[in-house]
C-alpha cells in the first residue's frame, strides 16, 4: 500500500513538474491503469496513508491552480468552471459497476461499526460506570474533531501548545475519520468550492451524499485543489499522519476498552459501548456538519450557498450547528455567536486559553458580522415587499394644474390630499367615518383634514388612501392649517401686533407650508381617464365607528 501510494506521488509530482494538467478523466486512467486509481480514494476514513500524495500535491496550491487552467483553452476566468471542463469526470456509477466504485476500507469501517454497536447493545450488559466513561470519551474523540481537525488545523481559528495539539490529535485520531492531514484538505476545500462539483461532499448532491455517500462510493471527481502546506510543517500533523493505523486502533477501540477493564472490570462493555457505540455517534455527529447543517435552519448571516443555523444540529454535533455563520467566518473560533447558543467546543477552547493551552482566538470583526446580519434582513423586507402591492407613484401619474383638477371633478368624485388627486367613488360608502365627511372635501384639499386637521387618520388609512390615487397636483399642495396661520400672520402685521405676528411666523416659516410632488412633466395634461379606476373597497370591518351619522 505504502509503495502503490509513493508510484502515485511520483506520477502527480512529474505532471506537476511538466504542467500537464492532473486530469482524472478516462482516457489518463486507461492510459496509466496503475496509477489512477489511488487519485480517487479520499474518502478514506482509515487509511490515511492511501492518499498523502493527493494531499503533499494539494499542498502546492498555486501550482495546482496553474496546471489546471494555464494553458490557454479556456477563456472563462471561473476557477472553478475552468477546471471542472479540464478535469473530466469519472463515468457515473451505474449498479453494474457500482462492485468496483465501492470504497471498501470506508465502507468497512461505516457498516462494521454500527454492526458491532448494536450487537454489542443487544448482548452486553450495561454498567452506569461504563455508560459515563462512553460519554465522556464521545466528548473527547468528538472534540478532537470540533476543537481539534477542524477549527484548530482546517481553519487555523486559534493557536494551540504542543500539549494541547497532542490531546487533540489523540482524541480526533479516536474519532477514525481520517488524518488530520487528510480530513483537513477535504474540509478546505469543501469551503472554497462550497456546492459545487469541486466541493467533495457537496450538500448540493443530496443529503445523504453529504452525510455518507462522499465516503462509500468513490467520487467521480477529485476535490479541488486547496493548500495545505502548513500543515506539512506541523510536526504533530505529520506525527498523527505517520502513525495513524495504530492510532486508531489504539484510541479507537483499545484505550476506551482498556480504560473500563482496568478501571471496573468492564471490558466488553469498555470495547462495545465506550468503543464502538461512541464511535458510531461520534461518526454521525460529525457527518452531520456536512448533511444537516447545510439542509436544516436559517441562512442569518449570508444565503449565497447552502449552510444553515440550527440549535438541534448544534445539538448533535457539540456545537458545530451555526454552519452558516461557520461558512461566512471560518477562521471565527466560534460557531455561536451567543452565550447561550449551544457551542461547547467554543467553551472549551476558551477555557484552554484560560489555561494558557490555546492562543490568538480569532474572531471575526463584529461590525462586519452585524453587516451581513443586516442585509440579510434587508433581503428578507424586500422579498417582502415584492409580495405587496404598491400604490402608483408620482412619476407614473398624470399631472394636472388646479383648474383642470377642479374641471374633472364636475364628472367625478375626487380630492386632493398631500398633493395626489384620489379617485373616492368606491371608497365613499365604505369611509368608516362615515359618508358625510368625504362628501364635504370633494373637489378641496382635504389634506388637514385628513391628516389631523379633523381626524388623525392611522398609517393604515393612509395606506388605503394611496390605493385611490388616479393624479397629481401641479406645482404642489399648501397644508391648509398652516395657511391658515399665514393669513393671521398676515393680518396681524396690518394691524401693527408685532409680537404675536412672530411667534406666529416660527409656525409658518418652515418648509412644510409647501410641499410640491413634482410628478412626470410628459405626464402634464395627460386625461385621468387614463388611470384605471381604484378597486371597490369591500371591506365590512371598517364600516363601524362613528359612521354615517357625522356630518361635517
Ligand atoms: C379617501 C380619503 C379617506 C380615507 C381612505 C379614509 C379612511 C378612513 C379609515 C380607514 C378610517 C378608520 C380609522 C383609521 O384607520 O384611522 C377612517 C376614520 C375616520 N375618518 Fe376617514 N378617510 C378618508 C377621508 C376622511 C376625511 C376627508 C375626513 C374628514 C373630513 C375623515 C374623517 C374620519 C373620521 C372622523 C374617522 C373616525 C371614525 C370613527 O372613529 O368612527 N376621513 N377614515
Amino acid at each position: 500500500m505504502a509503495s502503490s501510494a509513493v508510484a502515485a506521488e511520483h506520477a502527480v509530482t512529474s505532471a506537476l513538474a511538466t504542467g500537464l494538467p492532473h486530469s482524472v478523466g478516462p482516457e489518463s486512467a486507461q492510459a496509466k491503469p496503475a496509477r489512477t486509481p489511488l487519485r480517487f480514494r479520499h474518502a478514506n476514513l482509515v487509511d490515511a496513508s492511501d492518499d498523502s500524495s493527493d494531499s503533499d500535491r494539494d499542498a502546492t496550491d498555486s501550482e495546482g491552480e496553474t496546471t489546471a487552467v494555464d494553458d490557454g483553452t479556456y477563456q472563462d476566468d471561473n476557477f472553478v468552471r475552468k477546471v471542472l471542463a479540464k478535469e473530466k469526470p469519472l463515468p457515473p456509477i451505474t449498479l453494474a459497476t457500482l462492485h468496483k466504485n465501492i470504497n471498501v476500507i470506508s465502507t468497512l469501517a461505516l457498516t462494521v461499526v454500527p454492526a458491532l454497536a448494536i450487537y454489542g447493545a443487544l448482548s452486553t450488559h450495561v454498567q452506569l460506570k461504563t455508560a459515563i466513561w462512553a460519554v465522556v470519551y464521545y466528548f473527547y474523540t468528538g472534540l478532537g474533531i470540533t476543537a481539534g481537525y477542524h477549527r484548530l488545523w482546517a481553519h487555523r481559528a486559534y493557536t494551540a501548545s504542543l500539549p494541547l495539539q497532542y490531546f487533540l490529535a489523540l482524541g480526533g485520531s479516536g474519532a477514525v475519520e481520517g488524518s488530520i492531514k487528510w480530513w483537513s484538505r477535504g474540509h478546505r476545500a469543501h469551503h472554497r468550492y462550497t456546492d459545487t462539483d469541486l466541493d467533495p461532499y457537496s450538500a448540493q448532491k443530496g443529503f445523504w451524499w453529504a452525510h455518507i455517500g462522499w465516503m462509500v462510493v468513490k467520487p467521480r471527481r477529485r476535490p479541488g485543489v486547496a493548500d495545505v502546506s502548513d500543515l506539512a510543517k506541523n510536526p504533530v500533523v505529520q506525527w498523527q499522519h505517520r502513525w495513524y493505523v495504530p492510532l486508531i486502533i489504539g484510541m479507537g477501540f483499545v484505550f476506551p476498552t482498556v480504560v473500563a477493564g482496568l478501571g471496573w472490570g468492564d471490558w466488553r462493555g469498555g470495547f462495545f459501548f465506550a468503543g464502538a457505540a461512541r464511535l458510531l455517534f461520534v461518526h454521525h455527529s460529525t457527518f452531520c456538519v456536512n448533511s444537516l447543517a447545510h439542509w436544516l435552519g436559517e441562512t442569518p448571516f449570508d444565503d449565497k450557498h447552502t449552510p444553515k443555523d440550527h440549535w438541534l444540529t448544534a445539538l448533535a454535533t457539540i456545537g458545530e450547528g451555526y454552519h452558516n455563520f461557520h461558512h461566512e467566518f471560518p477562521q471565527d473560533f466560534r460557531n455561536a455567536l451567543k452565550w447561550w447558543q449551544y457551542d461547547p467546543t467554543k467553551m472549551f477552547i476558551i477555557i484552554s486559553s484560560w489555561l494558557g493551552l490555546a492562543t490568538q482566538l480569532k474572531t471575526f470583526p463584529d461590525n462586519e458580522i452585524r453587516r451581513g446580519q443586516y442585509a440579510m434582513k434587508l433581503k428578507a423586507v424586500s422579498r417582502e415587499a415584492n409580495e405587496i402591492k404598491w400604490p402608483k407613484d408620482s412619476n407614473h401619474l398624470p399631472v394636472l394644474t388646479w383648474d383642470d383638477f377642479e374641471a374633472e371633478c364636475k364628472t367625478r368624485q375626487l380630492m386632493v390630499i398631500g398633493g395626489f388627486i384620489h379617485d373616492v367613488s368606491t371608497f365613499i360608502d365604505e369611509h368608516p367615518g362615515g359618508r358625510a365627511l368625504i362628501k364635504t372635501r370633494l373637489g378641496r384639499d382635504a389634506t388637514n383634514a385628513f391628516y389631523g386637521g379633523y381626524y388623525d387618520h392611522s398609517n393604515g388609512a393612509a395606506n388605503l388612501l394611496s390605493q385611490y390615487r388616479v393624479g397629481v397636483i401641479s406645482g404642489g399642495y399648501e397644508v391648509e392649517h398652516l395657511r391658515k396661520y399665514s393669513q393671521l400672520i398676515e393680518s396681524l402685521k396690518e394691524s401693527g401686533a408685532d409680537g404675536c405676528a412672530g411667534k406666529a411666523a416660527d409656525l409658518v416659516s418652515g418648509p412644510t407650508k409647501q410641499v410640491v410632488i413634482k410628478g412626470d412633466p410628459q405626464l402634464k395634461g395627460v386625461p385621468l381617464t387614463s388611470v384605471e379606476r381604484p378597486p371597490k373597497f369591500n371591506d365590512a370591518r371598517l364600516t363601524g365607528g362613528l359612521g354615517h351619522a357625522v356630518t361635517a
